[in-house]
């Protein structure tokens, strides 16, 4: 283990990982920091959850020189929300250097980001669609860039966005420092990654399988029909702390939604459609706890640092492979356990198989959870406040009438009558959902190419969002858009 004093970083950055709780670097920091501090090029691949955000952020603060007021980092990421956190993340770490990050996303009032942007941050986080419209505008000079940083690099690499990094790295030097880190990294985007970089340094942390071991990797085989009740029952069992339950459409997450709230669950939805405002507010209840289940599209696949969730659910699978293993790494972050339960219909069962091939790791079956287990789960719950409140010993006033009701009942009676009265009955609401197309498979030996379904298809996304031909609209058509 090292410390990051042996990492050879200066002291306010060092208070600042101390005050943090940061006792020792994680293995891609430690593998990644000294190429970092050297101003080498980096492809950093890492699980999940293992604290990617400070391997790039602490060398990239170390390299900023405070007094120049100039954009020296620029970190894109792609995401709004992933965005804001990474812009804090940077900001905790800076703090006693006096670095100010500023983060730049869609859906804020250009007017307020040009304002802060005159006052002069020293590095950037930035979505590229926003950070385009600024370039555009001349409202963003990016030409001091000493370090750029691709979070969720080979997201931000595939065919959605790759034109706007390429436009985006047109503008900066050409001695540029070029950082790229991700959980995941197919070989097709490290290739085109390499083709950006000056001989990069590729880092990856040796680990047998893509997804973190510390997550439960569970499977049910479910019908469609069958899926919300399933979905009811299992959260009864579970009773997570936090649970994040993704669905493939943003039509799917609203409908979700309204099914577990009419089901007396505490859930919110969140999806590229809703205001920022709105989306904020969202995320922001679920990281205070106001709400226990956050549904998501893969918009909050990524990076979204979240501690406390203890459960990921995909309610319907994931377009690939990566995908899954960025959906279920919001659990299991930083070292916690986790557990992550796919549901799989019959006729996808192949994309469970190719999930298990490419994270190298096997996802368990587990039976379909039934009502009565359910009900069980609850009463377990009920158990539970029931044996806090004994222990609790805080009872006095409560003795006199217990002494009462004792005379007139038995005592396994009482005790039942109490337990009902505390176990909360789930409204069985009859919920339908929407029908969603299954993941289409072709046969094939290299399925992989097959596995994107019918609404993902590269031909969709050649044209703009109203059915535009390519152009500048075609940018929105992009994953970024279909959130
Ligand atoms: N050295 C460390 N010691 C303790 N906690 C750490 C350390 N480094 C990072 N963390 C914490 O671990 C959590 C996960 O870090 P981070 O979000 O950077 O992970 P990541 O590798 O980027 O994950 P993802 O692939 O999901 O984006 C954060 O809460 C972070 O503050
Ligand atoms: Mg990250």
């Amino acid at each position: 283990m090292t410390t990051f004093q042996e990492l050879n970083i200066s002291a306010p950055i060092l208070k600042a990982l101390s005050n943090m709780g940061f006792e020792e670097a994680t293995p891609i920091q430690e593998q990644t920091i000294p190429l970092g501090l050297k101003g080498e090029d980096v492809i950093g691949q890492a699980q999940t959850g293992t604290g990617k955000t400070a391997a790039f952020g602490i060398p990239m603060i170390e390299q900023i020189e405070k007094k120049q007021r100039k954009i020296q980092g620029l970190v894109v990421a792609p995401t709004r929300e992933l965005a804001i956190q990474v812009s804090e993340e940077i900001h905790r770490i800076g703090k006693f250097k006096g670095i100010r990050s500023l983060p730049i996303y869609g859906g804020q009032q250009m007017q307020r980001q040009i304002r802060s942007l005159k006052e002069g941050p020293h590095i950037v986080v930035a979505t590229p669609g926003r950070l385009l419209d600024h370039m555009r505008r001349k409202t963003i000079n990016i030409s001091d860039v000493k370090t750029i940083v691709l979070d969720e690099a080979d997201e931000m690499l595939n065919m959605g966005f790759i034109d706007d990094i390429r436009e985006i790295l047109k503008m900066i030097p050409h001695e540029r420092q070029t950082l790229l880190f991700s959980a995941t990294m197919p070989k097709e985007i490290r290739q085109i990654a390499s083709t950006m970089m000056r001989e990069p340094k590729e880092v990856k942390v040796k680990s047998k399988q893509l997804s973190v071991e510390n997550i439960e990797q569970r499977f049910i085989e479910v019908h469609e029909k069958q899926k919300f009740d399933a979905l009811t029952n299992l959260l009864d069992i579970h009773v997570p702390e936090l649970a994040i339950i993704f669905g493939r459409t943003k039509k799917r997450v609203d409908e979700l939604t309204d099914g577990l709230q009419a089901r007396g669950f505490r859930a919110e939805g969140i999806h590229g459609d809703l205001t920022q405002g709105k989306r904020m507010s969202v995320l922001n209840k679920f990281k205070n706890g106001r709400i226990e289940i956050l549904v998501a599209t893969d918009v909050a696949a990524r990076g979204l640092d979240i501690s406390n969730v203890t459960h990921v659910y995909n309610f319907d699978i994931p377009q690939d492979p990566e995908s899954y293993v960025h959906r279920i790494g919001r659990t299991g972050r930083a070292g916690k356990t986790g557990v992550a339960i796919s549901f799989i219909t019959p006729r996808e069962m192949p994309h469970l198989k190719l999930i298990e091939k490419v994270t190298n790791a096997k996802v368990k079956r587990m039976d379909m959870p039934t009502l009565a287990d359910a009900k069980r789960g609850q009463q377990k719950i009920a158990l539970k406040k029931l044996t806090r409140a004994i222990e609790s010993q805080d009872l006095d006033d409560y003795r006199e009438e217990a002494a009462a009701l004792l005379e007139e009942y038995d005592s396994v009676t009482i005790v039942a009558a109490t337990l009902k009265m505390m176990t909360k009955e789930r409204r069985q609401t009859p919920v339908t959902l929407s029908s969603v197309q299954p993941l289409s498979v072709k046969r094939s030996k290299d399925n992989r190419k097959n596995f994107r379904g019918k609404n993902d298809s590269n031909k969709k996304r050649q044209f703009g969002r109203k059915g535009k031909p390519a152009g500048r609209n075609r940018k929105f058509n992009n994953k970024r858009a279909s959130k």
